[in-house]
């Protein structure tokens, strides 16, 4: 199969979706691998690193989409490359479509095979391909927030983990999945009042047996978040339903109860948020503050870490990427149930259910094309 990398363009994004290592295996795949020029050039990876391991450097992302019967990215396609889709292609990419329904229709249109990264799931519920990328927006999520809490950056001015004598700040973590348990473990360590609320209580169990005595796991419920975030220095949002849009968990009307200067750190973001005040910002621009409060909701975390977030992603994408190269979409589903959940929208039809579901759109099942 003929195999396309393209650059990223979102906003600061400075990751890119394979490595030369990657390269050079899929080459022993004999697949055939077009690399845009300078795609890993901000992740450390040169063109002629590329060109070594066997990559075919090209110029245009246009080239790239002529060419490949498979397209990658690490995010999105945004509007410039809308018209580029052609039919039958194969585009593997984090899609987040519950939250972007222009781009769903886009897709849609176009008559690709949409797989995305972030609904491919094990049968124990575990997103393989969201989890790298989860546990480094975790650990940032803290790391932000202490930031932001600074006064110069408009924040309260607290030290999020006390000194001697003077009480940590308190960080209140919604979702004890892999962003949610990352965030908390990173305030934990540097000494914070961390809550972590989740739904599950088996998850609650478990976050209450692994994690330092400064970490209280309790029952999410509305009563719950409403004292919380009166409390709270930093409020991290780390909820996920698998591909569907974010349930907002805080309202306006308890943002007007926080303190003037916490920190709302939006994570789930990608899928919408789960802020009622939130909305996406980019890391140029970070944030904005409503209500006295400051929102950072980047949805791209992990790119400002691209030398870390990159080897981390694609340690986790590449053994899919090999087996969609080597089979073909259609087989690579009908054997791997983990790739099968990927498909999102497939020849003109959608068929991930909470997707069709966000913007009532019918749900066609992908045995349908099998
Ligand atoms: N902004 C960014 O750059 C990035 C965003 N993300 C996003 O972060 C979000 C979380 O991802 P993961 O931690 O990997 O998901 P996960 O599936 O590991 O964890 C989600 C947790 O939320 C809990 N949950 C669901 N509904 C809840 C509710 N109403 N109240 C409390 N808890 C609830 C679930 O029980 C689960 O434990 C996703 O939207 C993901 O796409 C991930 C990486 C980067
Ligand atoms: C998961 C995701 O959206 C990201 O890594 O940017
Ligand atoms: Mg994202």
């Amino acid at each position: 199969m003929i195999v396309g990398i393209l650059k990223e363009i979102k906003t600061a994004e400075n990751r890119v979706c394979m490595t030369p290592a990657g390269v050079e295996m899929m080459n022993h795949h004999d697949h055939t691998v077009l690399v845009e020029k300078d795609a890993g050039l901000n992740s450390g990876f040169g063109d002629a690193d590329y060109a070594e391991h066997g990559a075919v450097i090209v110029a245009t992302p246009q080239e790239i989409y002529q060419r490949a019967e498979m397209v990658m990215h690490v995010k999105e396609p945004l509007p410039s490359e809308y018209d580029l889709i052609r039919q039958d292609q194969i585009v593997f990419t984090y899609l987040h479509l519950a939250a972007a329904e222009e781009l769903t229709h886009k897709l849609v249109k176009s008559g690709s095979i949409c797989i995305a990264y972030e609904t491919i799931q094990k049968v124990d519920g575990s997103l393989p391909l969201l989890t790298p990328m989860s546990e480094v927006a975790g650990r940032m999520a803290t790391q932000q927030g202490a930031k932001y809490l600074e006064m110069a950056q408009g924040g309260l001015g607290v030290l999020l983990g006390g000194v001697p004598g003077v009480d940590p700040a308190t960080v209140v973590v919604i979702g004890g999945g892999v962003v949610g348990m990352n965030a908390a473990k990173m305030a934990c360590g540097l000494g914070a009042k961390v809550y972590i609320v989740d739904m599950n209580l088996d998850r609650l169990r478990y976050l209450s047996d692994v994690m330092p005595s400064n970490c209280i796991p309790l029952m999410s419920s509305p009563a719950t978040l409403r004292k919380l975030v009166k409390e709270a220095d930093v409020v991290i949002g780390a909820v996920l339903v698998a591909g569907a849009k974010t349930p907002k968990l805080i309202t306006r009307e308890m943002l007007k109860t926080m303190k003037k200067g916490a920190v709302m750190v939006d994570v789930a973001i990608d899928q919408g948020g789960c802020f009622e005040t939130s909305k996406p910002t980019t890391h140029t621009s970070p944030t904005y503050t409503v209500e006295g409060v400051v929102h950072y909701c980047v949805a791209n975390m992990p790119g400002a870490v691209a030398k870390t977030s990159t080897l981390a992603l694609t340690n986790a994408t590449l053994p899919y990427a090999l087996q969609i190269a080597d089979k073909g979409w259609k087989r690579a589903i009908q054997e791997n149930n983990e790739i099968k959940l990927g498909a999102n929208v497939v020849k003109g039809k959608v068929t991930y259910k909470a997707v069709a579901e966000a913007f009532g759109l019918e749900y066609t099942p992908i045995d349908q094309f099998l």
